[in-house]
């Protein structure tokens, strides 16, 4: 309950600074990002139209830049750890986008190091499930033409991080299912975008023992329409009746769709993979690592529910060690399959060994 005497709607949290950005550079408006030394007006290219390009380069003289991340400047034949920042003097917004995901592009000419408030921009738009490429340019600190953009100080993410484990239960009720009869579903709420996460809980796991586990990231596609380009709808419902087998246990279902890109990357990068581009490669030319998902909810969600020893159902050891890194124990680790089909044996083929995924070798390199 609020102390009202006490309670003012003055400040704001770190974590609803980072959200109210988030929500800016989804509508495209520049945030501005500083720190004690400068400060940057960074657009999200991902949410540009032509004429906000437009206005934007003319605000700041011609003198903006790209910010491209390692993964794509690498697609792009330039290896530089921190990503790149490409001058776009005359540059238009075509240009600018093809150099941000397009195929076969040619490597930019001119380059340098990105200011390092661009680890932070790029941070923000992988929390608003935007692309990583980024217009930016510096600005004097009473620059009257963005006097209306958000501010938001760099270290404002590194705080608003420790609000990924803050969960709490707002819900929990009995769903009857289909496969496997009575289930309970929990919901939790918190996390840095405040978004629902849920748990199935499938008969009465017993939490002094080790308790049957299954974190499954969201894929609409497989999960609910059954794509047969990948293997999450197989392994949710496996994963389910493993549970039940097991006397009972907990699924975890993460909204991380896309490894954590989002639905919208992830179509994009579907539409390169049809052009023979694996699914690792085809999020770098996105400008995407292999992996963006975390896994601090689930930590948590297994916290409230009273669980500290596991025996995990996955293919994947990032899960495993980010667990454990978690200080969840896994005692055990169980596999998870799904059916190995034409259209999803390249997809696991190269989880298997671009991603170290414990897949049966034989089988998925067997040539189809
Ligand atoms: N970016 C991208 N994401 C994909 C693609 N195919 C599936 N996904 C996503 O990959 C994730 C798969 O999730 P899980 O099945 O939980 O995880 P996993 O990494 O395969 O690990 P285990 O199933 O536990 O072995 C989901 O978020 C899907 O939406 C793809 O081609 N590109
Ligand atoms: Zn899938």
């Amino acid at each position: 309950m609020l102390k009202s005497a006490h309670f003012t709607f003055q400040h704001t949290t770190a974590q609803m600074d980072v959200e109210r950005a988030v929500a800016e550079l989804r509508f495209g408006r520049p945030v501005i990002l500083k720190d004690n030394k400068r400060q940057l007006a960074v657009l999200a290219l991902d949410c540009v139209t032509p004429a906000i390009y437009d206005l934007f380069s003319q605000a700041v003289d011609d003198q903006h830049r790209l910010f491209l991340s390692a993964p794509r400047a690498a697609r792009l034949g330039v290896s530089s750890g921190a990503g790149i920042a490409v001058p776009l003097s005359g540059v238009g917004f075509e240009d600018a986008s093809r150099l941000s995901y397009a195929l076969d592009v040619e490597p930019p000419q001119e380059w340098c190091q990105p200011d390092q408030i661009m680890a932070s921009a790029a941070e923000l738009a992988r929390n608003a499930l935007l692309l990583p490429a980024m217009i930016y340019a510096e600005i004097e600190p009473d620059e009257p033409r963005f006097g209306a953009c958000l501010r938001l100080d760099a270290d404002a993410l590194g705080q608003a991080s420790e609000a990924r484990q803050i969960f709490e239960i707002i819900a929990r009720t009995q769903v009857p299912l289909k496969e496997i009869g009575d289930a309970e579903f929990v919901v939790f709420r918190g996390g840095l975008a405040q978004r629902d996460q849920i748990a199935i809980v499938v008969g009465k796991p017993d939490t002094n023992s080790p308790v049957p586990v299954r974190i499954h990231s969201s894929c609409i596609t497989g999960d609910l329409f059954g794509s047969l380009k990948c293997d999450c709808g197989d392994q949710l419902c496996n994963g389910l009746a493993h549970l039940k087998e097991a006397g009972g246990g907990v699924l975890l279902y993460l909204d991380q769709e896309g490894r954590g890109t989002g639905i919208g990357s992830k179509m994009r990068a579907y539409g390169y993979q049809h052009l023979g581009i694996d699914t690792i490669d085809a999020d770098a030319e996105l400008g995407f690592e292999a992996d963006h998902r975390r896994y601090e909810a689930a930590v948590a969600m297994l916290g409230l529910l009273s669980i500290s020893r596991t025996v995990l159902f996955t293919n994947n050891p990032t899960k495993i060690s980010a667990l454990r890194a978690g200080g969840i124990h896994v005692e055990e680790r169980k596999p998870v399959f799904g059916d190995i089909t034409a259209e999803n044996m390249n997809y696991l083929r190269t989880k298997m060994l671009r991603a170290d995924h414990m897949l049966d070798i034989e089988t998925l390199t067997r040539p189809c």
